[in-house]
């Protein structure tokens, strides 16, 4: 990972951190996820890694590496130090942000502006019946590398909980 260096904190989520990296040599951009472990990674986590791995599409954003890191963090008066590990996993970088933000900047999509999302970005054609019977993406998705740095490209965006908004939205 000292490949790797900290360009700014992405964000927070329900089980870590999130930061954008730069490698020193390449430059290119990715995003690196921090999930708080102990010493081992159970089964069921590397189960995910490995799928995660294996998943190459466009739409998905692109497993790339994963280790551990710890470090020490010293406590006060020499009360000694507690030491954290954390599981890093490195992604491909969305450059556009989130999906979530663009529904609540906008409001609410129109139905051409959700039917060509889903044709576009997921590929789905008969797009409203079937985002109804999805739950929780069990993937990020987004359509095309976002590596290309644009900003304003609608399309470099995480899809995360947006199938549940847009259920809510469609009731
Ligand atoms: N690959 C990525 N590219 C760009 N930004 C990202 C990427 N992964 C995460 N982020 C940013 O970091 C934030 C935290 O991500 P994280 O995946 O930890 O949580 P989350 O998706 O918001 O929620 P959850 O914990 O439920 O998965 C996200 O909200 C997003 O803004």
């Amino acid at each position: 990972m000292e490949k790797y260096e900290v360009v700014k904190d992405l964000g927070a989520g329900n089980f870590g951190v999130a930061r954008l990296l730069r490698h020193k040599d390449t430059k290119e951009l990715v995003a690196m996820k921090y999930i708080e472990r102990g010493h081992k990674i159970d089964e069921n986590v590397a189960r995910e890694i490995i799928s995660h791995k294996s998943l190459r599409h466009p739409n998905i954003i692109r497993f790339k590496e994963a280790s551990i890191v710890s470090c020490f963090i010293s406590l006060l008066k020499n009360l000694g130090c507690l030491y954290f590990c954390y599981l890093a996993i490195v992604m491909e970088y969305a450059a556009g942000g989130e999906l979530f933000d663009r529904i609540c900047s906008a409001g609410r999509f129109s139905e051409n502006e959700v039917r060509h999302r889903l044709r576009k970005d997921h590929g789905i054609e008969g797009g409203i019946p079937v985002v109804l019977s999805l739950e929780k993406p069990k993937a990020k998705l987004l359509p095309f590398s976002g590596q290309s740095g644009e900003e304003d490209n609608p399309s470099d965006y995480q899809w995360g909980n947006s199938s549940n908004i847009l259920k809510q939205n469609l009731k």
